[in-house]
């Protein structure tokens, strides 16, 4: 017997991730591209990372973001939670709308980072598991624009 019983049993990690959909006030989004050489290495991404014991989802973001990208943010309603497998990882992801209020994001943590606007999002290269969350942004964005027809009087 080469493999111990841990490794034959062992589960894929389990990553618990608080994720920040940042919007500034010309009703863009922010993104960043990861580190070429981690994992999903140079994959565009929403700003987030591990929630840490005793911390809420919240208070987890808004840290999160001050030390990746050094900026100031309120954190707002929850969009979507997304649990996905990928081949060695499991990932629950806890994706909340935010608002940017003060500073210039700067790339403390990844390589890039860029203000796009909705519908220019499918141009770059996200990880599987961002597809529902673009998914979500997409039909919140259809329901608002339903939303303001309603308010002319279509
Ligand atoms: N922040 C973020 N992570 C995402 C997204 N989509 C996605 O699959 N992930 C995955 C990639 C990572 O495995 C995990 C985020 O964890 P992380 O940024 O705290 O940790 P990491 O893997 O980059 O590195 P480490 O801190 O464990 O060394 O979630 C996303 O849009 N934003
Ligand atoms: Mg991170």
């Amino acid at each position: 017997m080469t493999q111990t019983t841990n490794e034959i049993s062992a589960l894929p990690p389990h990553k618990i991730i608080g994720v920040a959909v940042i919007w500034n006030d010309q009703g863009q989004i922010l993104i960043d591209r990861r580190r070429l050489e981690g994992v999903m290495g140079g994959l565009w991404e929403f700003p987030g990372g591990k929630i840490e014991p005793g911390e809420t989802v919240q208070e987890c973001i808004q840290r999160e973001i001050y030390e990746e990208l050094g900026i100031e943010i309120e954190v707002r309603e929850h969009l979507i939670t997304i649990d996905h497998t990928y081949t060695h990882l499991r990932v629950t992801l806890t994706v909340h709308q935010c608002r940017l209020i003060a500073g210039i994001p700067q790339p403390l943590e990844c390589d890039e980072v860029r203000w796009v606007n909705l519908d220019e999002l499918e141009q770059f290269a996200f990880p599987q598991a961002n597809s529902q969350i673009i998914e979500a942004l997409k039909d919140m964005g259809e329901m608002r624009e339903m939303g303001r027809d309603g308010e002319m009087g279509r």
